[in-house]
């Protein structure tokens, strides 16, 4: 709703983008800058931000919560991970979690996050949340950034056909003074340092009003200790789990073995391919010269150029191809996956046909022959 409503308003302002993707953007350039690992973004809504956040590439844990399950659930979806993502399975992890709760309550799998994310949360609090609330996120999950964004109330006489608040939900709105008073004093009491922002210019001319969203980024000013401290004493869990997403990953052994047989042997039918070719240049064939020819030819020219050793060459012994283990490591793609020869064995064994002696992928190509 508050959405929506932040649209109009932008229609009239115009402010472009509109003020609630500003926020977000600003949101994603502090994760660009500091590369948290781990990001709870609390009132998250129907999630748009934590779709924004799942392609920021330092992030493997996100996770949301809102006191309304409904608005979770209503997008929650966009979370889950697509065909492509098991396809082309990413290197790094991602988990997404999200939680129906409230930010009055503190849970343990709220622990460990490096940065915490409060947009337009705080002025929909109640007065008793509220005082709850710093000694949830700074005390408790302390993480070593937090930001929070709320309206300036300074401007909304620019903002027509606001009355009293920006939203019938909002139980507040603060002036500059009354946002940077109750941050200033947060941060001091859980030991914070805060530098205000904002997000919304006001016009020319105006620009004591202030940003139309304010911002405060509290960064902790204490090295990491809690979480161990902390999970030393066991605690009751006050948010329910609502959705869960545990997205593929190079991490994970069995999408590493599937991308490195896939692509072992796509290099090893390449070189076959160029081998054959080479063998055909001489049969006077042009109708298989030109099999495969248009996927295969920018690698078979890097194939070409790397530098292969005597015993690394593949060869035709009678009706079989023997392509060399060694051959296909070299290949930077390969080499990436694997990072050793002897995981290379590792991850194949078993999967790939070998040569007896397990040194190089054979195809039999007596059925290709047949065919000639
Ligand atoms: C204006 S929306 C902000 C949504 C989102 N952060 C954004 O910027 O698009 C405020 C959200 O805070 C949630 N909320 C209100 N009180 C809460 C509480 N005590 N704990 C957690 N979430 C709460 C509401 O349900 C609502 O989804
Ligand atoms: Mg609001």
């Amino acid at each position: 709703m508050d959405k929506n409503f932040q649209e109009e308003i932008t229609q009239i302002i115009k402010f472009e983008p509109p003020l609630y993707k500003q926020r977000y953007q600003f949101v994603k350039d502090l994760v660009e800058k500091y590369k948290p690992k781990k990001v709870a973004d609390l009132g998250c809504a129907d999630c748009s931000l934590l779709w924004m956040l799942k392609f920021c590439s330092s992030i493997e844990v996100l996770a949301g919560l809102d006191v309304c399950a409904d608005v979770m659930k209503e997008k929650m979806h966009t979370l889950s991970p697509l065909p492509v993502d098991y396809l082309q399975p990413s290197e790094r992890s991602l988990t997404v979690t999200l939680h129906h709760g409230s930010v009055a309550h503190k849970d343990p799998c709220m622990l460990g996050f490096d940065l915490v994310t409060c947009i337009e949360l705080i002025e929909h609090l109640e007065e008793s949340e509220l005082k709850k609330f710093p000694e949830v996120v700074f005390g408790f999950m302390a993480p070593s950034i937090v930001v929070i964004s709320t309206p300036n109330s300074e401007f909304n006489s620019l903002l027509p056909r606001v009355m009293l608040y920006r939203h019938p939900d909002h139980k507040f709105e603060w002036s500059q003074a009354q946002f940077q008073s109750w941050a200033l004093e947060t941060a001091r009491c859980y030991d914070y340092s805060v530098e205000f922002t904002g997000v919304g210019h006001p016009p020319a001319g105006m620009e004591k009003v202030g940003f139309c969203t304010q911002i405060g980024v509290f960064v902790r000013k204490y090295p990491q200790t809690g979480e161990s401290v902390q999970s030393e004493k066991p605690m009751e869990a006050a948010y329910k789990t609502v959705f869960k997403a545990v997205y593929p990953s190079l991490k994970d052994e069995k999408y590493l073995q599937n991308a490195v047989i896939n692509e072992v042997i796509f290099t090893a039918q390449i070189i076959k391919h160029r081998l054959m070719s080479k063998r055909e240049e001489y049969s006077d064939d042009p109708e298989r010269k030109s099999k495969f020819q248009a996927s295969v030819d920018s690698f078979s020219d890097y194939l070409g150029k790397l530098v292969v050793e005597k015993n690394m060459e593949p060869f035709v012994s009678g009706n079989e191809v023997h392509i060399p283990l060694k051959t296909i490591f070299s290949v930077p793609k390969v080499n990436r996956l694997c990072g050793t020869f002897e995981k290379l064995c590792k991850l194949i064994e078993g999967k790939v046909t070998l040569s007896s002696d397990g040194s190089a992928v054979m195809f039999n190509i007596e059925h290709e022959n047949e065919e000639n």
